[in-house]
Order: structure tokens, then sequence, then C-alpha cells
């Protein structure tokens, strides 16, 4: 199947003190336009390494990254990336901190249209009072809210999150997983999402794609959600597979854990014969 995003055989090897470590590799996934996937797996399994390759920020070693046809090449504005904590910069209003990627990206827009692109985000995002404000005097939680405006505001083709609410009170936490939702299915952004939370990954996802151990990560199962769109949480958790799907990734989690500590490697499992799939990739 071919993808709208693909990412073929990817890998990462990073050079360290003893040499060079090979942390993810033959990394096959494939995405449909405007779909939603999970990254989940155990802290330094290299979630992470697999993001940032997508976003270009982060060399690729072998394989490659191919969206909408074209193979990428370094970081672009047709992704847009979210990370836990959004590096504002602190002097500057809400409104001038996603002006800042909106002029460069659109510089021969009128100006008032690239006000009103910014401002729009930033009401969407629930800051429609806040556009004036200095970074530095906002809570965390609007800091977020403005790097996910920062991000939309770029229409990229593609929002890759890691962690995006890691560093958020569980209150804010859940309306912005819902907000981000409600403008992903307006702007049928594809989206590729780290995340510790299965909770997280469940209500927002898909698809949810399990890494196994590192070194030498890949793709170990992909679980496929059969939950409606646009979701509803109370929907979600009543739902009669939550909690099967639930307790599949948790064991999949545990199993993971088990042969970290045995030592054991993952050479029986493959993107192809997934070791824990309700369904299909
Ligand atoms: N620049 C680098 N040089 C050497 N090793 C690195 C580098 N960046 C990451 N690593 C190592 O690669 C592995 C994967 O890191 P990565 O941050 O991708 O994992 P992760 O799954 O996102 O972790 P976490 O869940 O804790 O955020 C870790 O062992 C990390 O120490």
């Amino acid at each position: 199947m071919r993808g709208y995003v693909e990412l073929f055989r990817l890998g990462k090897t990073y050079d360290t003190h003893d040499g060079p470590v090979v942390i993810v590799e033959d990394f096959d996934l494939n995405l449909a336009q405007g779909e939603y996937v999970s990254l989940l797996g155990h802290s330094g399994c290299g979630k992470s390494t697999v993001l940032t390759m997508i976003a270009g920020l982060n060399s690729i070693s072998t394989g490659g990254v191919v969206i909408d046809g074209r193979e990428i090449d370094g970081p672009g504005p047709d992704r847009g990336v979210v990370f836990q904590s959004p590096c504002l910069m602190p002097w500057m209003t809400a409104l001038d901190n996603v002006m800042l990627g909106v002029n460069q990206v659109y510089r021969h827009v009128p100006k008032r249209d690239r006000v009103d692109l910014a401002s729009y985000y930033l009401n969407l995002v629930g800051l429609g009072s806040s556009l004036h404000k200095r970074a530095k005097d906002l809570s965390q939680g609007m800091q977020q809210r403005v790097g996910i405006a920062r991000a939309f505001a770029l229409k990229p083709k593609m929002l890759l999150l890691d962690e995006p609410f890691g560093m958020l009170d569980s209150l804010t936490r859940l309306e912005l997983q819902e907000i981000l939702l409600e403008i992903l299915v307006r702007d049928q952004v594809t989206t590729v999402m780290v995340t510790h939370d299965v909770d997280e990954a469940l209500f927002m996802s898909d698809r949810v794609v399990m890494m196994t151990n590192g070194p030498r990560a890949r793709v170990g199962a992909i679980f496929s959600l059969p939950f409606d769109r646009p979701r509803n949480r109370a929907e979600v958790l009543e739902h009669p597979e939550y909690y099967e799907y639930r307790r599949k990734m948790i064991e999949f989690l545990e199993h993971q854990d088990y042969r970290k500590q045995h030592g054991e490697r993952e050479e029986s499992e493959s993107a192809e014969e997934p070791a824990h799939s309700l369904s299909s990739p």
C-alpha cells in the first residue's frame, strides 16, 4: 500500500563514545491523508528520533520519508512541529509569535490577511482575548496553545507532535486534546504524535503504532481503532472494545519490559508480522 506519507525502511544510527549505535532500523509505515497515528513505546526506544526525522530536524541514516509524493530533505513549512514546550519568544506577544512563521511562509500575502490568519488560529485555541499578551505573561497551558496555533497557521500537510500535552495539568490536557482534534478534523491534517499515555493515544488516534525496544527499534504492532469521529470522550470510554484495546497495548508494553529485563532481542518481530495486532496496518 502506498500512503500519503510513507516511511520506508527508516533508520537512525547515532555516533556515541562507544561507536555507532543503531537506534531505529527498518521502520516501515504508511499513513493515509488526514490520518492520526500515535507512536507508543518505552522511554528511550526511539519515538522522538522517528518524529524528528520526519520533521527533517534529525538526519536520516537509512531509508527515507515521502510526503505527498516528495521525498523530504530537511525541515519545511509542509510540516508543523509541536514539542512538549513551545519555545516562544518570551518578550513577543502571542500574535507576534504566530506571525513569525506566517510572515516567512506567506510573505507575498497582504499583512492584513496574515494577521487574520494568525488571529484565526489563536481564536480557535481559545486565546482570542490574549492576542496581545506577551508570551512570558502566559501560563504554560496558554503558551502551548500558542505553539499549536503557530503550527496550524502555516497550514501544514503534516503535524508532528512530541508529547504535546506532557507538561500540562490534567484538565488543560483534556481540553487541549479536544481543541486539537476539532482543528485537525476541520483542516484534515495528517498527524503523528509521540506519547507515553495509552489513554491519550486511544482517544486521539486512528491507529496506534507500538515500537519495540531499542536499539534497532521498529514497528512491533499496529492497532487500528474502531472509534467514530468526531470523537466524544464519553462515547470512546464507553465503547465496548475500549478496554480490550487498552489491555492489549499495556500487554505489549509489559512484554517489551520483560524482554528488556531478560536481554531479549526483537529478531522475530517485524512490521509485516506484528507481534500483537487487532487489525492489519
Ligand atoms: N543525538 C544523539 N546522540 C546519541 N544518542 C542519542 C541522540 N539522541 C537520542 N539518542 C539516544 O537514542 C535513543 C532514543 O532516543 P529518543 O529520544 O528518540 O527516544 P524516545 O523513545 O523518544 O524517549 P522518551 O520516551 O524518553 O522521550 C536513546 O537511547 C537516546 O539516548
